[in-house]
């Protein structure tokens, strides 16, 4: 289904509660499964990917009450999974996939995990071929590269491995499988990832140490239900970032944004962009840091985005491209390749979609170019299906001379449910 947006006539304004963290999220409803007793999450969000994790461990026996960003998960721990009757439908979820494709291939059921057509298309190998190292029993479409996969967990060894890509997913997905296996994990990083697994295995009390980018995972015991209050998400909070600091005269605050330093790339290149915000840190002492971020519209400058940056910023790429439209000069994002294997190719999605109102950007081998300031105007936009491409042209609409039209604006849900009502909280007086 279409929408159109129209442009602003008005700058933004006000202040608006960012939604929980979609990483946080699935992991949350992950770990409570796992736990014996009783997991309360706050701040759950209520997305399309994470109820998908939901509905994926309702159907291994796991209770779970959901009641909008509030979710009680009564289990009777991991030892305890039924074997599900249909397979594990993980919809739009790259996480949902490959993080209980790690878990349940050291389970003692069988399971079949299959996702949308975006999902089918995303590699699975990159956690296929070590969790198969660690002795998991996998088989699926072209030797368990691709979903379908089906699962018959066993009994798994440790594994002593050094990350080929930088990926969260790969990683937790071995972090996972590592929890119930029969010796430790020691797992390399040549670039650090988000480490939002880490911290909540450490949470539930899990034997595991990072030192530098190496991690140490002992086998684990049985975990015990808690609380978890989710910080929001600042992959969704970049959207209004960019938003406040290239709408004129615009003068937003966003509350509750997860600062764990493993994703705050968005904020040093707004910095090196010359924006202007400032951040105040409302709990430094918890695992997960959260603070709210004021910007403002200002004059914006080009940078080079590459290496280390990529993986702490990676899912806002789409934004910052837009962003870099508006920018003087050149802006170069390189070292991101990862982006062709998202929801869509995000570097062909970015750069044909973002051509169609006027920017100018061309798409390297592992990113793009951006030439700034160009003036947007209006257009029909492709979404592919993929949330953060139709999060980014709506954001652009607000600048644009012209309306804009996104197909499938639903795929928002994915991430952002109540993205269109924060954009009208912030443009009415
Ligand atoms: O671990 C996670 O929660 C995620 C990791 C990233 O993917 P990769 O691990 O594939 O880089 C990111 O793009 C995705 O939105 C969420
Ligand atoms: C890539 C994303 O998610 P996933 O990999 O979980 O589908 C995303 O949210 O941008």
């Amino acid at each position: 289904m279409e929408k159109t947006l129209y442009p602003l006539s008005e700058p933004l304004n006000g202040s608006i509660q960012i939604p929980g963290d979609k990483s946080i999220s699935h992991r949350a409803i992950m770990f409570g499964s796992v736990a014996k007793g009783e997991t309360i999450v706050s701040n759950f969000l209520p997305g399309a990917d994470c109820l998908s994790t939901i509905d994926c461990f309702r159907k291994l026996g796991v209770q779970i009450d959901q009641q909008d960003t509030t979710v009680t998960i009564s289990s009777e721990g991991f030892h305890s999974f039924k074997e599900p009757a249909e397979i594990l439908d993980t919809g739009n979820s790259g996480t949902t996939t490959r993080l209980l494709t790690g878990l349940l291939a050291g389970s003692s059921i069988f399971a079949v995990i299959k996702g949308d057509e975006s999902i089918s298309k995303r590699p699975m190998g990159r956690v296929t071929n070590p969790l198969r190292k660690m002795g998991a029993i996998i088989h699926g479409r072209e030797e368990a590269q691709f979903t379908p996969l089906a699962i018959s967990g066993t009994k798994l060894q440790g594994i002593n491995y050094t990350m080929p890509v930088a990926s969260a997913q790969v990683k937790s997905a071995i972090l996972l499988a590592g929890l119930h296996s029969e010796s430790e994990t020691v797992l390399q990083e040549n670039v650090k990832t988000r480490d939002h697994t880490e911290k909540m295995m450490e949470q539930f009390g899990v034997d595991i140490k990072v030192v530098d980018n190496t991690i140490h995972l002992k086998p684990a015991g049985e975990l015990h239900g808690r609380t978890i209050e989710v910080p929001g998400d600042i992959s969704s909070a970049a959207f209004f970032l960019v938003a406040g600091a290239i709408t004129p005269n615009s003068s937003i605050e966003l509350k509750n944004v997860g600062l764990n330093d493993t994703r705050t790339g968005i904020l040093d290149i707004l910095q090196a962009m010359n924006a202007t915000y400032k951040v105040t840190p409302q709990s430094v002492h918890s695992t997960e840091p959260v603070g709210t971020i004021s910007i403002e519209y200002s004059a914006l400058t080009g940078t080079t985005i590459d290496g280390s940056f990529i993986p702490r910023l990676i899912d806002e790429i789409p934004v910052i491209a837009l962003m870099a439209t508006q920018a003087v000069g050149k802006t170069i994002i390189k070292d991101a390749e990862e982006l062709k294997v998202k929801e869509t190719n995000r570097i062909d999605a970015v750069v044909t979609e973002l051509k169609k109102l006027g920017a100018t950007i061309e798409a390297t081998e592992d990113g793009m170019i951006i030439e700034g300031p160009t003036p947007l105007h209006g257009g029909t936009i492709q979404t592919y299906g993929d949330h953060r491409i139709a999060m980014m042209a709506s954001i652009a609409s607000l600048i644009s001379s012209d309306p804009i039209t996104i197909d499938n604006y639903h795929c928002i849900n994915v991430s952002y449910p109540t993205f269109f009502d924060h954009i009208e909280k912030l443009t009415t007086k």
